[in-house]
């Protein structure tokens, strides 16, 4: 394997319901290496989401490490931390959570004005990845403008803006019909393949999960393979 953008070791994550334990997630390992795809399915309340905060710094493990890039998440300060996320990692998830206000350029120029880009720069680099995603014609719509495609596009074109070594995407086609679903699916995996991006996802859909490279499914707290 390539050098791992993304390693989890033994991650466990377990919440308390009064002095009840639930145990989510239990010695889940796994490495994704750069411009690597892999795929996490599991039933519902199976933990997918809750492995994706921790892959993410969103939320912290019981016990275990992540690592992003060689450096162990959870050793890092949060402002830190923070700045990994920002500049490692892209999120794309089920709903867009685009900003109604601003059109899908201002939308997308977002990430890197956080970051003090210029202007200019950011809106060149976001009028670039809006091609790339098929919104050359879209720039200027605002969120209610969009299709429920375009506006996922929109969020894809978000995420890779600043050029992140991974992306994480959460049930990123869930809210789509099955042909736009589809189309999604094919962005992600041309956009993996040209900018050399990891992808994690974590999706009920087996279509989605079969295009990636790796497989695994979360039961009752473990990963499996296929
Ligand atoms: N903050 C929390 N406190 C207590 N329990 C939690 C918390 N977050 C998640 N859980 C529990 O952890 C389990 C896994 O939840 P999670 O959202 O990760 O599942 P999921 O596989 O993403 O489900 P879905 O496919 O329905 O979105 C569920 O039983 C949930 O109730």
């Amino acid at each position: 394997m390539s050098d791992p953008v993304l390693e989890a070791e033994s991650l466990t994550r377990r919440f308390w319901d009064g002095d009840r334990e639930i145990l989510v997630l239990e010695d889940v390992s796994f490495r994704v290496g750069i411009g690597e795809t892999l795929a996490v399915t599991g039933s519902s309340g199976s933990g997918k989401s809750t492995l994706l905060h921790l892959l993410g710094g969103l939320d912290r493990p019981s016990a275990g490490t992540v690592r992003v890039g060689g450096q162990d998440l959870f050793a890092l300060g949060e402002a830190e931390r923070g700045t990994l996320r920002n500049w490692e990692l892209g999120f794309v998830y089920q709903f867009h959570h685009l900003m109604p206000e601003f059109d899908a350029l201002e939308n997308v120029m977002m990430p890197l004005l956080i970051r003090r880009q210029g202007r200019a720069e950011a809106q060149e680099a976001a009028e670039e990845m809006l091609a790339r995603v098929g919104l050359a014609e879209r720039l200027r719509h605002k969120p209610s403008e969009l299709s429920g495609g375009e506006r996922q596009r929109t969020a894809i074109a978000r995420a890779l803006v600043t050029r992140p070594s991974l992306i994480l995407a959460d049930e990123p086609t869930g809210n789509l019909d099955d042909r736009t679903a589809e189309r999604i699916h094919d962005l992600l995996l041309s956009l993996n393949r040209e900018l050399g991006t990891a992808l994690v996802v974590v999706t009920h859909d087996a279509g989605l999960a079969g295009l990636m490279g790796q497989q695994f499914r979360l039961l009752e707290g473990h990963l499996e393979a296929g």
